[in-house]
């Protein structure tokens, strides 16, 4: 997911020196006709270089004189090029957004190399620029993404795919898993996996300090949130929360680790350029390993339910299923398309997913009264006992408070999101033209006490809505972004994160560990603790593991 922030993007992508590439020229100008690919087109002008000097036709500039980007403020090339590469500004991206938004306002620029970066720190100016896109937006330079699948044969997926091969696969996932009632049939999927996240937390507390704490529970709600969404995706489970993790979930694992852990090395994978790749063959490398073993793992679970399909179907049965099953059956993209779809589906879902749940408990270690408050809410709408259902998640408003507060707010797991302009846009007095590269400040908005009050307080109660016409939501805080192009795994993620944490909440009451110091926050590709969370589970009166 790390490529969903542009700033990152951008540097790899201003090493690149091919502007646009020829083949790529041509055959978008046979598809000029439609409407997806004109948005195609207008994208794909998006690798060309972008003059500040543009201001639009006079005609257009007649009553506020429009600036050009020369005009607007920014940090120096130089600056920058200090504050990432030497004062390692990579695990800082949230702060230095912070920093910039107040330094040179809510609209500034950077430039990396050749490449200028547009950053809106503005909630009306979000809008407004998420309001103006196409049909097939674009989010940022996915060049390396797709030099890989090239390579492979491989297929790109919803996350790497643009233009016409992403509204394809777009609209038949949109259809599947986009709105809470599509993905309520996961319930009792999701519920075993709880169950099993119950059982691993009463184990781990066994055996850590005092007999109640459980460290690290960043690695706990990894392995919850890839055996929740494996279930889902892959129907079936993956031993991610067994004492003894199988050997193909654990290569798993070690993949998506060496993806992100070597975050910097697999980011410079894009920003090197071909000719130096035999000089310094790492990062490629690297890069290349580790989604050879992320399509490798998807490809195996794929497989395996096709043969299962394949053999109810020989033996006359009917075939019944969930995601995969429906996809292999519909055939509405083809077998590469759904390993694809499969392998960066799976990657999107996890640290994600695992890190505001790790977020999240922290917090209401941290804020015993909030949390407390929480409970009674809990058992007052289900009792002691009750396994919580989707169908119960509209009744706890304080939950969905609190998977909000951490994420819209405080712990926007992705600090910044890229949309590459597809026309020329006036914002913030400035012209921007098409194909330039935004960068959407979502920490910097999500934090600002004019889109929120008291915005650095931990508040659940906040989104609870008095009355229909009481919107909290805003464009200050859009954690699965915007529009047609927003996240595909909203309602999935969601689902996961409101059962479990509604279960550990009526089960345990969390406490930080002694052990713990306070734990900040850094961006390693997302926004995730700087350091290992360890908390205390200690069971409520009422339950007994
Ligand atoms: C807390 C969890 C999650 C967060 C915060 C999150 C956030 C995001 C964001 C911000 C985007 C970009 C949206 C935009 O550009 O407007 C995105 C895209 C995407 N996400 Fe998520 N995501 C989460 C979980 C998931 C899960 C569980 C899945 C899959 C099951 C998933 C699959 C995807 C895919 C495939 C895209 C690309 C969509 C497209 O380009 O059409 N995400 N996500």
């Amino acid at each position: 997911m790390a490529i969903l922030n542009p700033i990152m993007n951008v540097c790899c992508k201003n090493f690149q020196s091919h502007p646009l590439n020829k083949q790529m020229s041509l055959i978008l100008r046979a598809l000029h006709k439609s409407a997806a690919s004109e948005a195609l087109r207008i994208s794909a002008a998006g690798q060309e270089a972008i003059s500040e000097d543009l201001i639009p036709p006079a005609a257009a500039n007649k009553t506020a004189r429009i600036k050009s980007l020369k005009e607007m403020p920014g940090p120096s090339t130089v600056g920058n090029l200090i504050e990432f590469f030497y004062r390692d500004g990579f695990s800082r991206i949230h702060e230095i957004q912070m920093e910039h938004t107040q330094k040179y306002g809510k609209i500034f620029k950077s430039r990396f190399g050749p490449q200028l970066v547009v950053s809106v720190a503005d909630r009306d100016l979000v809008a407004q620029v998420l309001r103006a896109e196409g049909v097939a937006p674009q989010r940022a330079n996915m060049e390396s993404w797709k030099e890989y699948r090239d390579l492979r044969g491989r297929s790109t997926g919803l996350i790497s795919a643009e233009g016409e091969d992403w509204l394809k696969m777009r609209s038949v996932l949109r259809q599947l898993i986009l709105r809470p009632r599509d993905v309520a049939v996961f319930s009792d999927d999701v519920n075993k996996v709880v169950d099993d996240l119950v059982r691993r937390v009463c184990e781990l507390r066994s055996q850590g300090p005092g007999g109640t704490t459980v460290l690290n529970v960043n690695d706990l709600f990894f392995k919850y949130a890839m055996e929740a969404v494996a279930a889902i995706l892959y129907e079936c489970r993956l031993g991610c929360l067994e004492n003894v993790i199988p050997q193909d979930t654990q290569e798993y694992i070690t993949a998506l680790h060496l993806m992100f852990s070597s975050f910097k090395t697999t980011m410079y994978a894009g920003a090197i350029p071909k000719w130096l790749r035999p000089i310094i063959p790492k990062p490629w490398e690297e890069f290349c390993k580790s989604w050879d073993g992320l399509f490798k793992f998807s490809q195996i679970h794929v497989d395996n339910r096709l043969g299962e399909i394949k053999a109810q179907l020989e033996r006359g049965e009917e075939v019944k299923g969930g995601l995969l099953t429906h996809m292999l059956v519909t055939k509405e993209m083809n077998l590469e398309e759904i390993y694809a779809n499969m392998t960066e589906m799976l990657l999107a879902g996890v640290d994600t997913t695992s890190f505001t749940m790790s977020w999240a408990t922290y917090l209401l270690a941290c804020h015993p009264q909030v949390q407390q408050q929480i409970y009674e809410e809990v058992t007052r709408t289900l009792g002691q006992e009750a396994v919580p259902t989707a169908d119960d998640v509209p009744r706890l408003p304080l939950i969905r408070g609190l998977v909000k507060e951490t994420l819209s707010r405080l712990f926007p797991v992705l600090p910044g999101n890229g949309r590459i302009t597809q026309d020329d846009l006036v914002v913030g007095g400035y012209f921007i033209p098409k194909g330039t590269q935004l960068a959407l400040c979502h920490y910097s908005t999500s934090w600002d006490e004019d889109n929120f009050l008291s915005a650095a307080d931990f508040r659940p109660d906040r989104w609870i809505r008095k009355d229909t016409t009481d919107r909290v939501d805003n464009f200050g805080s859009i954690p699965f972004g915007y529009g047609i192009r927003s996240c595909i795994g909203r309602r999935i993620a969601e689902l996961e994160m409101h059962l479990a944490l509604t279960r550990l909440i009526q089960r345990f009451h969390i406490g930080v560990s002694p052990l713990s110091t306070e734990v900040k926050a850094k961006t390693h590709g997302l926004l995730c603790p700087s350091a290992p969370i360890n908390l205390q589970f200690t069971s409520r009166e009422s339950w007994s593991p």
